[in-house]
This record gives structure tokens, C-alpha cells and sequence, in this order.
């Protein structure tokens, strides 16, 4: 066991201890197996047939613990969905801007452009750098106009997106047993929630650039955390994605390369990480990790794709520390918050303007 000085990443409630706030570093004393350097990648057949439950969820605590990242296989999700999805994507992205342009709603849904969301401010406002990347992004029921007119690309997202939800939902339980919990305790807090599913395109891009003028950095996607609870990402070549470790040391996320024009029947491994709700939950016992996609020198001047789904817990529910997450003498950090007020806050600051989550996206789930 041993004593890690770390970055605290967004923290996002009012914390009740006066503790500096994002991005500065803070000395805490965590209870943690030393960490390896490298994300695991964990088997969750055995949790989700039931044959060893335990076994899979102190995998997933530790790993949440330790870097807030750890990847899966053994989840069931099928590999053609994915390459299918992948290729409907690149047309999407590879149409007129007109035609993207067309795909557009509340909240950050629809198509975003370059420039139009930059998470770097989510996290310092001022924040001199901007995402090259552009997004499609979706929330349930489909609807005309946030939803591409598109027929194959709306049922192979629909598809999907039902299967994350399935799965982002056995991943709560998991981490219900991970925190020795009932498997059940999340059950009420998440079986309305608030979710999205994102195409992400960073086009052919040669390295990070910073204009001599403005001072404006151009980055694929800035360090920043995810909001929620977790996010499951899948992407055929991950390489770019980095993961800061507690100890401060930015950590490749590579998931093995998939050819999506071949299928040769392995497994899809998606990466999952956890987002700030589920460290406000644990009280920083689990660690919503600060993460950013750079150029990779392998994969210089090529374009990157990946598709995350976010999700977050039931708008109107409460988040606050989970007593069994406090350790002995420790008060909770941050104050009740609703997880509503947590999301509009964030995705208000990465787009630049103020964004009401409204009772049309929370009911029509
Ligand atoms: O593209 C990736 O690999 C990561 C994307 C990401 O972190 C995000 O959209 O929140
Ligand atoms: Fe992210």
C-alpha cells in the first residue's frame, strides 16, 4: 500500500472540504495497489452469465480505483454491428457539410462542427484550446431533424444504442458489487437516464498546432473528464487516446486495431471509463480521469474515428457520497447535487453558451 501524490481532475459540486479545485494538484493519502502503467482489460463473461460475479467486480474496482479506465471483453456485442457502424459513419462524415449540417437539435445534439464544442472548457473557461474533430450525436427516441434522414444509419445506431444501454446498465450493477454494495443500489438512480451516442471524426491531421497570433492551440480533443457515470468507447484504432495516471503520467489507451474490412471474428474490446458523477458518488475513491486524444506518431496525418456512449443517471436523481465509499474519520467532499445540474453546467461550458437540459429530452425517454 502507498501514499500518492495526484491531479485532481474537474471536480464538480461545491466541496464541502476546502479543497483547491481542478487541475491543481492536491495531496491525498489513497489506499491503492500500485498501478502497472497500463489499462487492463478485464473478461466480464463471468459477471454477466453469473458463474463469478466477484471475481469480475474487484477487477473493476480496482481498475477504478487505481486509473478510472479499464477495458472490456467477453460483453456480447457483435463485431459486424460495429464495422457496419463504422462504415455508415465515414459516409456520414464524408457527405456534404450541407447534408451534415441538416442533423441538429438542443443540448449539443445533432451535428456538431469544428470549433463548435471544445471541452477544454470545461474544465478552465478561458481555455486557449480548441478540438479539430466534429461529431454526430444522438439521443433516444430518434427524432426527425437531430437524427440524419439516413435509413440504415438510424437503424444501426438505434441497434446499437440499445445494446450500450444494456450494457452501460449491467455495468452499473457491476460497479454496485465492485463498492460491495447491493447489486441493485444503482437500479433506481439509473433506469431513466440521461444517455447519448456520439460519432466522433477527427479528420487527417499532422500534429498539435499553436497559432503564433492568438495563442490559440489546435488540439484532436483536449484533456477534459466525461460527466456521467461511464462512458463505453469503441474506436478501430484507439492509438491517441492517453489517460492521466494519479501519479501524473499520460497513459496510452490501446485497444487492440480492428480492419473493419475484414472480419476475421475476434472479439470487440471497448474501453470504458468513468465520469465525474461516479467520483462526487464515491467520494474521489474512484477517479473520473482526465483524458485528451493526440496525434499518435504511428498514425501521423491519418484521420481517426471513434464512437463513445455517455451515460449519465437519472436527471432528477441526487447524487451524493455513497456512505460505505467514506473511510474512517473522512467527511464527504462535495455537496448533494442533482445530476441534471451537473450536465447542463458542463455541456454549457464546452459549448460556449447556456444550455437547459428541457423536460422534452428527460420525459420522451
Ligand atoms: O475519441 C476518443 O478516443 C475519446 C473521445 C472522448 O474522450 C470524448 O468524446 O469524451
Ligand atoms: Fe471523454
Amino acid at each position: 500500500m502507498v501514499s500518492y501524490r495526484f491531479s485532481s481532475p474537474t471536480l464538480s459540486s461545491t466541496p464541502l472540504l476546502s479543497i483547491t479545485q481542478t487541475h491543481t494538484s492536491i495531496v491525498a493519502t489513497i489506499r491503492i495497489e500500485y498501478f502497472s502503467g497500463t489499462i487492463p482489460t478485464i473478461d466480464i463473461s463471468g459477471f454477466l452469465d453469473g458463474s463469478d460475479k466477484m471475481a469480475v467486480a474487484a477487477k473493476v474496482g480496482q481498475a477504478c480505483q487505481e486509473i478510472g479506465f479499464f477495458m472490456i471483453r467477453g460483453h456480447g456485442v457483435d463485431r459486424e454491428l460495429l464495422r457496419k457502424l463504422q462504415m455508415s459513419s465515414s459516409a456520414f462524415f464524408d457527405s456534404p457539410i450541407t447534408i451534415k449540417q441538416l442533423s441538429t437539435g438542443p443540448f449539443g445534439l445533432g451535428y456538431m462542427g469544428q470549433g463548435t464544442e471544445n471541452v477544454a472548457a470545461t474544465l478552465k473557461q478561458d481555455s486557449q484550446v480548441k478540438d479539430y474533430k466534429e461529431s454526430l450525436n444522438l439521443t433516444l427516441p430518434v427524432r426527425d431533424g437531430v437524427w440524419p434522414p439516413n435509413n440504415d444509419l438510424r437503424e444501426l445506431c438505434s441497434t446499437y444504442y440499445s445494446q450500450m444501454e444494456t450494457l452501460a446498465s449491467q455495468l452499473m450493477r457491476l460497479f454496485a458489487l465492485a463498492m460491495n454494495l447491493d447489486e441493485c443500489f444503482f437500479d433506481d438512480k439509473v433506469d431513466k437516464p440521461y444517455t447519448t451516442l456520439r460519432l466522433l471524426n477527427y479528420p487527417e491531421f499532422e500534429s498539435e498546432k499553436t497559432d503564433t497570433v492568438t495563442g490559440v492551440v489546435t488540439t484532436r480533443n483536449a484533456e477534459h473528464t466525461d460527466y456521467g457515470t461511464l462512458t463505453i468507447l469503441w474506436s478501430s484504432d484507439s492509438r491517441g487516446l492517453q489517460a492521466l495516471s494519479r501519479q501524473g503520467e499520460w497513459i496510452d489507451v490501446m485497444a487492440p486495431i480492428v480492419d473493419v474490412s475484414i472480419d476475421d471474428g475476434d472479439d470487440i474490446v471497448f474501453i470504458i471509463n468513468i465520469g465525474d458523477l461516479m467520483m462526487n458518488w464515491t467520494n474521489d475513491k474512484w477517479v473520473s480521469t482526465l483524458h485528451r486524444v493526440v496525434v499518435h506518431p504511428e498514425t501521423q496525418g491519418r484521420r481517426r474515428m471513434s464512437i463513445p456512449f455517455f451515460h449519465n443517471p437519472n436527471p432528477d436523481a441526487v447524487i451524493e457520497c455513497i456512505p460505505s465509499c467514506l473511510r474512517e474519520n473522512e467527511l464527504p467532499k462535495y455537496a448533494p447535487m442533482l445530476a441534471k445540474s451537473h450536465l447542463e453546467a458542463k455541456v454549457s461550458k464546452a459549448l460556449g453558451k447556456t444550455e437547459t437540459m428541457d423536460d422534452d429530452l428527460i420525459l420522451e425517454k
